[in-house]
């Protein structure tokens, strides 16, 4: 018998096209060798060219997730993707306070807004819900530049504007910030920046020239949070995460018509 290995818990919604979502969250835990569950908030009708439907779960069955996992397999760390609505959020703090989700247990918090197609997978409305109640609970946030400017009204385009995003979003009660710096299409790195409030930390790898990114966010988050399950640092285990999604945008293919996914399966190889 193999020893129990360390527990992720992902709060995220379903990408049937297998891309991104707590589809490339449980695959992340598994190449990191972390045990993985689920929470879903969400059920999108997507592929590779987009989202044609989304069916939001009841809270109460969303809170019901995170209870049961919780309180009998244990959770070492967690994260969220795409929570939809203000009373999907509302019941996820509820039941994270609960469990120690956030306060004992890390929380990484990707702020998920849109798919790379602009579909939206959260209503206006909740972004409130985020500022008031998830980034005073996170151990790390995760934004993309758009999640930027929804959250704290900055267009980042350089590396000040960024620093300047990271303190605002700091203020809003993160303990850590990673500004991803993906979507700065005109640098020839990706440059995400990671604040504690006191220090900056620059983590710049190359930009690959590939169009298959699809669930990039979710694996860098997952990467993280599969470290944090394992006792490492905030620090540590952003640049674990690092490494890996650029290992994970190297190995990205093809599918379907659009965009494909990074993928973990370089793991494999290694
Ligand atoms: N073409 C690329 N080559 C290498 N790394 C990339 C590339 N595009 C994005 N990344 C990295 O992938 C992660 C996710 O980035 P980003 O695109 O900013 O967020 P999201 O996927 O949430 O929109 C970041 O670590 C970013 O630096
Ligand atoms: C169900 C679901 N959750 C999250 C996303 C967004 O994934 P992410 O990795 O942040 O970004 P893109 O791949 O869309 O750039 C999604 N599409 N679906």
């Amino acid at each position: 018998m193999q020893a129990t290995p360390p527990r992720a818990l992902t709060i995220a919604g379903s990408d049937s096209g297998g891309g991104a979502g707590l589809q490339a969250d449980l695959r992340t835990f598994f190449a990191n060798g972390v045990h993985g569950m689920s929470a879903v908030t969400a059920v999108t009708v997507q592929n590779s060219v987009g989202v044609s439907d989304v069916s939001e779960i009841p809270p109460s069955v969303v809170a019901a997730q995170i209870r049961a996992v919780a309180t009998d397999i244990g959770v070492d760390a967690a994260k969220t993707g795409m929570l939809a609505t203000t009373e999907i959020i509302m019941a996820i703090v509820a039941a994270c306070d609960e469990v120690g989700i956030g306060t004992s247990v890390p929380l990484v918090v990707d702020p998920v807004a849109a798919s790379m197609h602009g579909d939206q997978l959260l209503r206006d409305e909740a972004l409130e819900a985020y500022r008031t109640e998830l980034l005073p609970r996170a151990t790390l946030v995760t934004p993309n530049l758009d999640e930027v400017r929804l959250l704290v009204g900055i267009d980042v385009t350089n590396a000040d504007e960024q620093r300047q995003a990271a303190k605002e979003l700091h203020a809003l009660g993160a303990r850590w910030v990673l500004v991803k710096g993906g979507h700065m299409h005109h640098d020839p790195t990706c440059t995400d920046l990671l604040y504690d409030g006191n220090d900056f930390t620059e983590l710049t790898g190359p930009r690959y020239d590939t169009k298959h990114t699809h669930g990039g966010g979710d694996t860098l988050a997952a990467s993280i949070t599969a470290s944090l399950a394992k006792g490492t640092s905030v620090p540590d285990a952003v640049a674990h995460g690092k490494r890996f999604i650029e290992r994970s945008v190297q190995a990205s293919y093809p599918l379907g018509a659009g965009v494909g996914p990074v993928s973990p399966l370089w793991v494999l190889d290694d």
